[in-house]
């Protein structure tokens, strides 16, 4: 996978158990053997219901929490042996995330540019005219500067600090952008304009997304590649247009039944996935026995079996 000069990350075996309690601790495996690599300027999506582990994987590449098992290399390094204080820096000028709240990434007291004045002052950026870039970003992400810029967060909506914080890593030149639930505070007609700009930020400047979201619909409106996750496994993982044409795995295959309308939140809970399904894939899993994870065809593969299924 490594070797495609574009693979700009590869995730290889990632497994994150969470273990809560001292006395009588509980292990929960919120993310188990995920493996997919992520190319300039594509947009994965990351889907699947509450509770499957996709904001765990963002978390990690992120490093924001350990990895118990597996790798994420980063060009190549693997990142857990960035650690020193000016190597992960240099990591969070090109790897960011943006969440679900936006109002929570910036500080009630300062002005909203403040944001850019901080990676000006932190980070080395290569403009010869700062104002004149932060323009060109702004208008990228199509956001008026005199409208913006000196305004304070509460004087913003979600959707425009959304986009301030997608202009911030256009100037960055990240090459990776974790975006978590990044459009679900929006209204259904910003939803739409947010996601645009993202898809066409991103083939203009090479910026790699992995979204995350609970909503079929969007994935398949933004992203060139699919992983489906559930209960922690990827069990579907490929071209976005080859698996929602031909869904093969039984999870994913409901997905598809109980798909909502375009930009609706998806709030089932793991705990919550009808008993017809964990039965489904318990039967489909023992009739592939040992098969694992399959290429199908290229550029789209499915979990078979999982031995530790319950
Ligand atoms: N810090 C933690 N300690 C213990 N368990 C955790 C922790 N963080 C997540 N989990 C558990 O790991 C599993 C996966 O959680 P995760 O947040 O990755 O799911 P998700 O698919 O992103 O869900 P959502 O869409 O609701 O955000 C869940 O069972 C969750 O309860």
């Amino acid at each position: 996978m490594e070797k495609n000069k574009d693979v700009v990350m590869t995730v290889e075996g990632l497994t994150k158990v969470f273990k809560s309690g001292i006395i009588n601790p509980e292990y929960t495996v919120a993310a188990k053997d995920v493996s997919f690599d992520i190319k300039r300027g594509e947009i994965i999506s990351l889907i699947g219901e509450s509770g499957s582990g996709k904001t765990t994987v963002g978390k990690l590449i992120l490093k924001l929490i350990k990895i118990s098992e597996g790798k994420i290399k980063y060009k190549g390094k693997d990142i857990t042996e960035i650690n020193n204080k000016a190597e992960v820096k240099k990591y969070y000028r090109r790897v960011q995330g943006i969440f679900q709240d936006p109002f929570a990434t910036f500080n009630p007291l300062y002005r909203v540019d403040r944001i850019f004045d901080m990676i000006f002052d932190s980070f080395d950026l290569n403009y010869k005219n700062k104002s004149q870039a932060i323009k060109e970003a702004l208008d990228d992400v199509n956001l008026n500067p005199d409208r913006t810029l000196g305004k304070f967060p509460h004087q913003l909506s979600g959707g425009q600090l959304q986009r301030l914080l997608i202009a911030r890593a256009l100037l960055m030149d990240v090459d990776i952008l974790v975006a978590d639930e990044l459009i679900s505070m929006l209204d259904a007609s910003t939803r739409i304009g947010v996601l645009n700009l993202l898809v066409e930020s991103c083939k203009k400047h090479g910026m790699a997304v992995v979204f995350i979201t609970h909503d079929l619909n969007l994935g398949y409106y933004v992203s060139d590649k699919s992983l489906i996750m559930y209960k922690g496994r990827l069990v579907e993982r490929g071209n976005t247009k080859k698996i929602y044409e031909n869904p093969i795995h039984p999870y994913t295959k409901m997905l598809f039944k109980a798909v909502p309308e375009i930009g609706e939140r998806w709030d089932q809970d793991v705990e919550f996935i009808p008993e017809q399904v964990i039965n489904d894939v318990n039967e489909f899993y023992n009739n592939n026995e040992g098969k694992g994870f399959v290429e199908i065809e290229e550029d789209h593969s499915v979990l078979f079996s999982d031995k530790e299924y319950k």
